[in-house]
C-alpha cells in the first residue's frame, strides 16, 4: 500500500464484471437446458461459491480466460446435490439458491461461512413457506438451511423491505409453478433478475413496483455478456474525485438506474462527473469520467434512493466526510445485516481518523471536519470486501499508511483491486 502514497491517478480502467448479474447467469443458464455462454464474469470467491453449487446440481460450466459456459441439461434433470451446499460469505448465493432449490423440489442442504451464519434467513423462508416451500433454518432464522421436497403455488407478495435478494429467491421459486406469483415491492432494488429471466424466455413483466412472473415456461439458453461492476468503479470513482491532481475513465461500466445512485450522490455534491451511456439495451452501460473536486457540497439522502446504492455506502460515507457540509444517509436499516453491520463498522473505524458522525439505527450523518489519519492506526476491516476497500481509498487519500487487520476480503467482489490502482499510479 505504502507504494500508493503521495501519487495522483489517471487513466482508464475496466474494472471486473458485475457480481449479481454473474450470480444470475450461472443460475439461469444452469436452469435453461443447452449452453449458455457468460463473457466476461465476475471470478470472485463469491461468484465461484455459485459456480460450485451450480455444478454440484448437475450443470457443467468450463472457466475459460474471460468466459464461463454452463451446459446444462435443464431444469428437470437437475438434481439434489451430494453434499451440503457451501455458500461461503455470499449472501445472492444462499438467498437466490434457496429460491431456486426450492422451486425445484429437491432436497438440500446449505451452509456458508461465519458471517452468512449471521444473516437472516427468515425474510425469504417466509414468503417461500407462503407458496409451500419446507425451509427449515437454524432458531427460525440463520444459515444452515435445509430444503426439502414440496409442490409450490404462486402467491401474492408484498415485501417488507426493499431486497433484490428476496424478490428473486421469490421469482425463482415461482419459476415451475402454475399460474401468476406477483410481487410488490417498497422501492425499486435491483431488477437484474427481471431483465435476465425475460432474456432467457420467461414470462414476465415489471411495473411501477409491481412484478408478475407466470410459471410453467421453460428458460431458454441465452448468452449473457456482464458489463463492469458498479459497485466496483465507486472505489476508484471516489478516489479520483477526493485525490488532488487525479482524472479516470471507468469503461463499460453498468448504469443501470436501480444500481447507480453513487452517480446521484456525486452530482449532489458538486463533482466534476461526467457520465456517457453507450448501450440501454437491457442492461444499460457506459463511461463514467472522474476527477478532482474542491469543496464537495453536503447531501441528505433516504427513500428510493437508497437501495440504489445501498453496497456503496461505506464509500460514500468517506466521500462525505470531505464535503464541507453535513451528510445524511437515513433509510438505510438494511445495512445492518450486510456482511457485517457496515453502520457500525463505517462508524467504529472511520472515528479513529477524527471523523465526526451521528449514528441512527438506519443511518448516520458525517460531520463536517478535518480528516487525520495517524501513520499506522490499526483499524479493522471486519472481512467485508467493502468496508476493506473504504479504508483501503482513505489511507490512499491521506498519504498515510494504516494498518488493516485483514485484507483478503477484497477478493469476494473486486480481485485485482490493489493492481488496479497501481496501474492508475502517478508520482505526484
Ligand atoms: O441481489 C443481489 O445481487 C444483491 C442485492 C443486495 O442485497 P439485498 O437484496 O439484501 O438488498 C445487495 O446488497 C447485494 O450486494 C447483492
Ligand atoms: C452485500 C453484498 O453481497 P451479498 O449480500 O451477496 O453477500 C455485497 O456485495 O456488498
Amino acid at each position: 500500500m505504502k507504494s500508493l502514497m503521495n501519487s495522483k491517478f489517471n487513466g482508464t480502467l475496466k474494472v471486473p464484471g458485475d457480481k449479481s448479474i454473474t450470480h444470475r447467469a450461472l443460475m439461469f443458464g444452469a436452469l435453461a437446458a443447452g449452453t449458455t455462454r457468460i463473457h466476461y464474469p465476475l471470478p470472485s470467491e463469491d461468484t465461484h461459491r455459485t459456480l460450485e453449487c451450480m455444478r454440484a446440481l448437475g450443470a457443467e460450466v468450463e472457466q475459460k480466460q474471460g468466459e464461463w459456459v454452463v451446459t446444462s441439461p435443464g431444469a428437470a434433470q437437475l438434481h439434489a446435490p451430494a453434499k451440503t451446499l457451501y455458500t461461503g460469505n455470499s449472501g445472492t448465493t444462499t438467498r437466490l439458491l434457496t429460491g431456486l432449490i426450492a422451486g425445484l423440489g429437491l432436497t438440500a442442504e446449505m451452509e456458508g461461512d461465519e458471517s452468512i451464519a449471521k444473516r437472516p434467513m427468515d425474510r425469504i423462508q417466509r414468503p417461500l413457506a407462503e407458496m409451500g416451500a419446507d425451509i427449515s433454518l437454524k432458531d427460525e432464522k440463520y444459515p444452515p438451511i435445509i430444503i426439502r421436497p414440496a409442490r409450490l403455488s404462486p402467491i401474492s407478495y408484498t415485501m417488507p423491505m426493499a431486497s433484490a435478494q428476496v424478490k428473486s429467491a421469490i421469482l425463482l421459486a415461482a419459476l415451475y409453478t402454475e399460474g401468476t406469483t406477483v410481487i410488490h415491492e417498497p422501492s425499486p432494488s435491483r431488477n437484474h433478475t427481471e431483465i435476465m429471466l425475460e432474456q432467457f424466455g420467461a414470462d414476465i413483466s415489471a411495473e411501477d413496483g409491481v412484478i408478475r412472473l407466470k410459471g410453467g415456461n421453460a428458460l431458454s439458453a441465452s448468452d449473457v455478456t456482464v458489463p463492469g461492476d458498479i459497485s466496483s468503479a465507486a472505489f476508484p470513482i471516489v478516489l479520483a474525485v477526493l485525490k488532488p491532481g487525479s482524472s479516470i475513465t471507468v469503461e463499460n461500466v453498468s448504469l443501470n438506474s436501480t444500481r447507480s445512485g453513487i452517480l446521484d450522490v456525486l452530482e449532489m455534491m458538486g463533482a466534476d462527473v461526467r457520465i456517457e451511456q453507450t448501450s440501454s439495451e437491457g442492461e444499460a452501460i457506459g463511461t463514467v469520467h472522474a476527477s478532482h473536486t474542491p469543496n464537495l457540497k453536503g447531501f441528505d439522502i433516504s427513500g428510493d434512493i437508497i437501495p440504489r446504492l445501498i453496497d456503496e455506502i461505506p464509500i460514500i460515507a468517506l466521500l462525505a466526510a470531505y464535503s464541507t457540509e453535513a451528510c445524511t444517509v437515513r433509510d438505510a436499516d438494511e445495512l445492518r445485516y450486510k456482511e457485517t453491520d457496515r453502520i457500525r463498522a463505517v462508524i467504529d473505524e472511520l472515528s479513529k481518523f477524527g471523523i465526526s458522525f451521528t449514528e441512527y439505527e438506519d443511518g448516520f450523518t458525517v460531520h463536517p471536519g478535518q480528516v487525520s489519519i495517524e501513520e499506522n492506526t490499526p483499524v479493522k476491516g471486519y472481512n467485508d470486501h467493502r468496508i476493506i476497500m473504504m479504508l483501503i481509498i482513505s489511507s490512499i487519500i491521506s498519504d498515510t499508511p494504516i494498518e488493516i487487520d485483514d485484507v483478503s476480503a477484497i477478493d469476494i467482489s473486486y480481485p485485482g483491486f490493489m493492481e488496479d490502482l497501481e496501474k492508475l499510479r502517478k508520482e505526484a
